[in-house]
């Protein structure tokens, strides 16, 4: 008796979860099949852009994926990144938070959009990112940049006889990124053991469940451990960031920083250590790794393209000469780098999914319904390779943004490496300033003299441009480029 009671209740639930689901999945966008439970975990490569690319072939420019049982909706289209970002905005610029390492939205990135989020925006776009405050640290990022091509320059040299060792720019571009952004928002570098420690907790991060380099068995085997996981991990950032950014004398920085505004307001109870703590580890995560993708990427294009770089270099040559080493000033008058860090951004944009936006209600896109609580990902990657909106998208060629005035920082739907809307990122006008200044820097001096040494030896030179850790999931791995004429 009890145990045909039990029978019909599991019968009726199991009926009701069914019919919930199948009632959630009418009218949603197309997609691959789902398995019970793990959804299409099963078929995601490591690089989650590319399955969501060869999907949107199949299935169309907005596709359905359930992560689980959480259903995500991908679109790839300017059209449709133009629904989500512009005219769709207000019901899609919330967050998907997928663990406690998002702060509990407590900080900028991940919080929902309201009154704690504007608030934190405004006082990021007034102390780090308005155009005073740029302005006010562009010699730090000339000065980082400079002592970069120095200290290339410097190993280098020191590589002997016929040793081919490779280069590894990612290695001090992350470094460099990682200081420009750390002076800005502590008021200091980091020291050796804290930028190690630093980059443990990032790189473990990264292995965590919600990483999207995880094959799917580790990735559901690690989903029920994950409270552990995470609070352990959650502890040792917390200590990190009290011990490098908190307490080690704040008020004798170098100059007037971002953390110090933010203790200020936590003195007077207007934001919490959570929140303190929460906007150091965004700004930090957030900036190091996007912008040396970024450079790294230019970089490997300008090489793969002699033609590029040399047009590059010519513009350079006449604009600042061999006199003296490109500064921001310049880059109003050199248009064509700008097109190179344009067409750099437009064909490997460092988030090539963006960051997942959440719909706060039941929205309707390209005619499909998007339930609320849904997981929204733009795919700025293929909407970048279009070919509907571009000429040969696959190809490196600056040139095409010469033409117009193409923006790339939100105003265009057919490019956007920072995303657009409410979101955008904050940083872009940074980051543009940061990319070109490197790259120029790198096509002015370090190429050339690296030719000309390579000449001189009789040897072969080496760059090894991009390695296998890459965040936004660059698949090319270990390209190692020959420079020589
Ligand atoms: C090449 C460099 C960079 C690229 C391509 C990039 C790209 C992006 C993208 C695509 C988003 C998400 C937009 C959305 O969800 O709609 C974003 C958000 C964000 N970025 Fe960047 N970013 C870069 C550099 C930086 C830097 C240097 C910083 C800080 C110093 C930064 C701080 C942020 C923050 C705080 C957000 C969250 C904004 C919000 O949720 O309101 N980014 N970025």
């Amino acid at each position: 008796m009890v145990l045909s009671l039990i029978i019909s209740l599991i019968t009726i639930i199991f009926v009701a979860v069914m019919l919930h689901q199948r009632r959630q999945r009418s009218n949603i966008p197309p997609g691959p099949p789902p398995r019970f439970m793990i959804g299409n975990f099963h078929q995601l490569k490591p690089l989650w852009t590319h399955s969501f690319s060869e999907w949107s072939k199949t299935y169309g420019p907005i596709i359905s994926v359930w992560l689980g049982s959480q259903l995500a909706v991908v679109v790839s289209s300017s059209d449709l990144d133009k629904q989500v970002l512009r005219d769709k905005d207000n019901q899609l610029c919330n967050r998907h938070r997928t663990a406690r390492m998002t702060q509990n939205g407590s900080d900028l990135i991940w919080s929902d959009y309201g009154p704690h989020y504007v608030k934190l925006r405004k006082l990021c776009t007034l102390e780090l990112f308005s155009f005073k405050s740029i302005e006010s640290y562009r010699f730090v990022r000339e000065m980082e940049v400079r002592y970069m091509v120095r200290s290339i320059f410097m190993d280098l040299m020191s590589v002997s006889g016929d040793c081919q060792k490779p280069v590894m720019l990612r290695m001090y571009l992350t470094s460099v990124a990682l200081n420009i952004v750390s002076r800005l928002v502590i008021g200091k570098t980091f020291e050796p053991k804290e930028g190690k420690e630093l980059k443990s907790i990032v790189d473990k991060e990264t292995r965590l469940p919600g990483a999207t380099k995880l094959t799917w068995r580790r990735r559901v085997s690690s989903w029920f451990a994950r409270d552990k996981v995470f609070m352990k991990h959650m502890a040792r950032r917390k200590n990190w960031l009290r011990r490098a950014v908190m307490e080690e004398g704040y008020g004798e920085r170098e100059r007037k920083c971002f953390v110090q505004s933010l203790l200020v307001l936590k003195e007077k109870n207007e934001t919490s250590e959570e929140t303190v703590i929460g906007l150091v580890w965004n700004m930090l995560t957030a900036g190091a790794d996007t912008m040396a993708i970024a450079i790294e990427w230019a970089m490997a294009e300008m090489i793969r393209n002699p033609n590029v770089q040399e047009k590059a270099q010519k513009e350079l040559d006449s604009v600042v000469g061999s006199g003296r080493l490109m500064t921001e000033a310049d880059i109003p008058k050199l248009p064509y780098l700008q097109c190179v860090v344009k067409e750099a951004l437009r064909l490997h944009p460092p988030t090539p999914l963006m960051l997942p936006h959440k719909a706060s209600g039941t929205v309707w896109l390209g005619g499909y319904k998007v339930p609320q609580g849904t997981t929204v990902y733009v795919n700025v990657q293929a909407i970048g390779r279009d070919p509907e909106n571009w000429r040969n998208p696959d190809e490196f060629e600056p040139d095409r943004f010469q033409l117009d005035e193409t923006d790339v920082k939100g105003q265009d739907f057919r490019v956007l490496p920072f995303g657009s809307g409410r979101r955008v990122c904050p940083a872009a006008q940074l980051s543009i300033n940061m990319i070109t200044l490197a790259i120029g820097n790198f096509a002015a001096l370090l190429l050339l003299d690296f030719l000309y040494r390579a000449h001189r030896h009789g040897r072969e030179a080496w760059i090894s441009l991009l390695h296998e850790d890459s965040i936004a999931g660059i698949s090319l791995l270990q390209a190692a480029t020959k420079v020589l004429p």
